[in-house]
């Protein structure tokens, strides 16, 4: 306790003299510190944890919308959003604007991961990245992606559809983390060249030598920590995030059945043009329609923006999910309707982001589309599914999971 005023009493001043300095300069977006240190994280967090952070967020932009100043994590924070803030995040040179990490993603990933390299360095890792994830490149992949999926969905599946309506709860896969086994997969064999089998399963243990392996082709000069920090990069950052997408899409098509018949008749469309056991190609997957949070940034020189200055080392909050859910922009945001994203050109610039948008866009996005696509078109065509927990919520931690992982009754379709 005393030591905790200690603290206190060291860093109140600081804090204080801080916030003065800059509060007496005019243009300080508007909105409270806190208490030192403290700040809002505690409330935030809570809010992420009891699955209202959308709200919290929601409430926060429209008391002080569409700019204001928080503290975070320890640190003096900017929050903003809407089509202006994103714009300024995203397209800002690297002199203004630098990704910020916290540090214990700098400890798990190193030091070299592209989240954490900036100008010149961070092109040039880029690139590297992209000689492989690029359309061109990907093109190849869509059949063994797709032989993967349908190898993973039948070994999880095998005989689960025959057990009693008593046990179902038990014995039923649950979407999620049946999804989060297939994206692990699919990127051991994309990336490392690495089937099914006994190898797969100890992947970990050689994880270092195969990483070389797989790197060893590019001609772009990248050095070892960075070859190792951005490959587990791409295994964390492509994991999670495509099979929670998969995993909402397989429960919104449960609840939506207009969209789930659109989707189907799209699907066996494509399906009906294929032989029996044929692998979906690049072709295929242009005839179909196509979760983050937001993140953080750092204010590397005193930045105006409109009425307001957002001061040098301060920390810049986006949130790509409150411009999502604006209905001047949006009508009806709260929809799912795949349908707007039929006219690309009717969406206003920086205002749909969920991959980020400059030169930090997210460089897997055409894969993760590509296994998403190509998920759904299996699972749509092949089988029908029934939800076994009825709510609808989800909840952070940080990214988003549907209650109960969810858990489905999986039919196996009669395929003519
Ligand atoms: C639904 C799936 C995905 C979503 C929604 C998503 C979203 C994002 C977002 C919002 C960013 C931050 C952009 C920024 O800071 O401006 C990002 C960065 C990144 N993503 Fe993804 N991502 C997904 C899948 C993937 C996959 C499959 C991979 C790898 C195969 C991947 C690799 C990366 C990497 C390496 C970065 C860092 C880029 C940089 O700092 O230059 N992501 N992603």
């Amino acid at each position: 306790m005393i030591a905790l005023l200690i603290i206190f009493l060291l860093v109140f001043p600081i804090f204080l003299l801080l916030t003065r300095r800059r509060s007496s300069a005019k243009g300080l977006p508007p909105g409270s510190l806190g208490i030192p240190i403290i700040g809002q994280s505690l409330a935030f967090l809570h809010a992420i944890r009891s699955n209202t952070a959308e709200q919290w967020l929601e409430l926060r932009a429209r008391k002080y919308d569409p700019i204001s100043k928080l503290n975070l994590f320890g640190k003096p924070t900017i929050f903003i959003h809407g089509q202006a803030a994103n714009k300024l995040v995203f397209s800002s040179d690297s002199n203004s604007i630098s990704n910020q990490q916290t540090q214990a993603i700098t400890l798990i990933l190193g030091d070299r991961s592209l989240l954490n390299l900036t100008g010149q360095d961070h092109r040039r890792v880029r690139d590297a990245l992209l000689s492989f994830l690029k359309p061109e490149s990907l093109k190849k992949y869509v059949g063994k992606i797709d032989g993967e999926i349908r190898q993973h969905i039948e070994f999880h599946r095998q005989g689960k559809e025959q057990v009693t309506v008593m046990l179902v709860a038990l014995c039923f896969p649950k979407v999620l983390p049946l999804m989060k086994t297939l994206t692990f997969n699919i990127i051991c064999s994309f990336l490392f060249g690495l089937e099914r089998g006994k190898q797969r399963d100890q992947f970990l243990g050689g994880l270092q030598d195969m990483i070389k392996g797989a790197w060893a082709e590019n001609e772009v000069l990248i050095s070892d920590d960075e070859i190792v920090h951005n490959v587990m990069l791409v295994m964390v950052a492509g994991h999670d995030t495509s099979a929670i997408l998969i995993t909402f899409l397989m429960r919104l098509f449960a609840n939506d059945p207009a969209v789930y018949a659109a989707v189907l008749q799209e699907q066996e469309e494509i399906a009906k043009g294929k032989q029996r056991g044929e692998f979906l190609t690049w072709e295929d997957l242009a005839k179909m329609f196509p979760p983050i949070f937001g993140g953080f940034r750092k204010a590397l020189k005193d930045i105006e923006y409109g009425r307001y200055v957002i001061p040098e080392g301060w920390q810049i909050f986006w949130v790509a999910s409150v411009t999502h859910m604006d209905d001047t922009i949006f009508p009806e945001p709260s929809k799912f309707d795949p349908s707007i994203f039929e006219n690309q050109a009717s969406i206003p610039p920086y205002c749909y982001v969920p991959f980020g948008a400059g030169p930090r866009i997210c460089p897997g996005y055409e894969f993760a589309r590509i296994e998403t696509l190509v998920a759904i078109h299996y699972i749509i065509t092949h089988f029908k599914w029934k939800l076994l927990c009825s709510d609808n919520f989800f909840s952070r931690n940080p990214t988003s999971f549907p209650s109960k992982g969810l858990p489905v009754q999986i039919t196996p379709k009669k395929i003519l």
